[in-house]
């Protein structure tokens, strides 16, 4: 299975929310409860759309928009455009293509990819067509930390000779959320997917009666700055944090070798009640300044949506679970369709706004009253 089967797209998907309904049609209800969910009360899952529908555009006429285009530099490449895919576990849930279909999506259309560190697929047969296409996008790696250095130092080499080219340490995440959709929907991961990039077996938790399994169990595995020390020494790959929303705690990490940050609130799934990212990003960005790479996450569904995140700060952005419902609609064809809209909405919020390169998208393309204080 090298390459992933073409199937035929469904007729009339004009945007990226018109896979929702072919995605459902093709998923059972306890994995589009994973896909769909977010932690507890889903503030912070709705408070992510809100935020970037609630900011208002503020267009330029008359400009020479000759020329224009949607190319920025990450991490010392140019890029097509600032589209990456988000990392996202086990995928084979949703097409049995999993992995490998989106990444024939994402070289075709140009788009970067982070591989999950629990995708589903083996890591070098996703790689190899997004490094196979010289115009794909970046190619990176995500991780969550397993107490076990040889079993990450084995990972991180395994990571970098099939081609990745930065890691991201997902740091928001060391226990899962309060997921109550899947709770009720009784979703677990079905036996026949499996992380297959992740071998080895975790050591078990040794409770005593009366322990904590989070406190106790979880995390003491868990990540610590001695641990963002250990992986700046062991990899010479790019390092970038997922997650991180405080500016101390950014600081720290770029005293500590950090490259940048991926703003982001797991999309809603991880702690309920933060701030949506669109408020996030702008604060971080003042602080840290122009340099530091700084990429965000979290309900960004149209092109607009990308123009005003870069005008806020961002040098790209993730899409999440948009380009998992394309996975289920249609496969890679559905994929490369999604990122394609996408890709188009952008160009045309750029012509209308008078915005000619995203490098001179700035706060000035956005109606100041539309949004709150704190987005200034
Ligand atoms: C089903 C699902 C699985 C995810 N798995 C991971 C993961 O393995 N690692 C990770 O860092 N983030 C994971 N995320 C979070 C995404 O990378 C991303 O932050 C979030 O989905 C972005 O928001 P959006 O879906 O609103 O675009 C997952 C998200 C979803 C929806
Ligand atoms: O569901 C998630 O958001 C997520 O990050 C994850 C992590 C590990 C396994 C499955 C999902």
């Amino acid at each position: 299975m090298s390459t992933p089967r073409i199937e035929s797209l469904p007729e009339g998907l004009a945007n990226l929310a018109d896979f929702e309904p072919a995605a459902q049609a093709r998923v059972d209800a306890q994995a589009w409860a994973y896909l769909n969910g977010g932690a507890a009360d889903e503030i912070t899952l709705r408070a992510n759309r809100a935020a970037w529908d609630a900011i208002q555009l503020q267009p330029r006429v008359l400009r020479d928009l000759a020329g224009g285009h949607t190319r920025v530099n990450l991490l010392g490449r140019t890029l097509r455009h600032p589209i990456l895919l988000a990392p996202i576990a086990y995928q084979r849930l949703f097409h049995a293509d999993g992995e490998l279909a989106v990444a024939h999506a994402a070289a075709a259309q140009e788009a970067g990819l982070i591989l999950s560190a629990q995708a589903s697929i083996d890591m070098q047969a996703v790689a190899t067509p997004m490094l196979a296409d010289a115009t794909a996008g970046p190619l990176w790696f995500q991780l969550y930390w397993r107490d076990d250095r040889d079993f990450m130092r084995d990972l991180l080499q395994r990571v970098q000779a099939a081609g990745f080219q930065a890691l991201v340490l997902t740091v928001d995440a060391p226990v899962h959320g309060a997921r109550d959709r899947e709770r009720r929907a009784g979703y677990q991961l079905p036996d026949h997917i499996r992380a297959v990039n992740l071998g080895g077996r975790k050591k078990p938790l040794d409770l005593q009666p009366g322990q904590s399994v989070l406190f106790d169990g979880l995390m003491p595995r868990a990540a610590t700055w001695r641990e963002i020390d250990w992986l700046r020494a062991t990899s010479p790959l790019p390092l970038l944090l997922k997650g991180v929303t405080h500016i101390g705690d950014a600081r720290e990490a770029l005293d500590r070798g950090v490259t940048g940050f991926i703003v982001s609130n797991h999309g809603g799934r991880a702690l309920d009640t933060l701030p949506p990212t669109a408020a996030l990003l702008p604060p971080l960005r003042a602080a840290l300044g122009p340099e530091v790479p700084l990429l965000v996450d979290g309900g960004i569904r149209r092109g607009t949506d990308v123009l005003k995140a870069m005008a806020l700060g961002a040098d790209a952005v993730l899409l999440g679970r948009p380009y998992v419902h394309a996975l289920a609609a249609s496969g890679a064809l559905g994929v490369a369709h999604a990122l394609r809209l996408l890709r188009d909405e952008l160009e045309i919020a750029m012509a209308l706004s008078g915005c000619k390169t995203l490098a001179e998208a700035s706060p000035e393309l956005l109606w100041p009253g539309s949004f709150p204080a704190y987005f200034r």
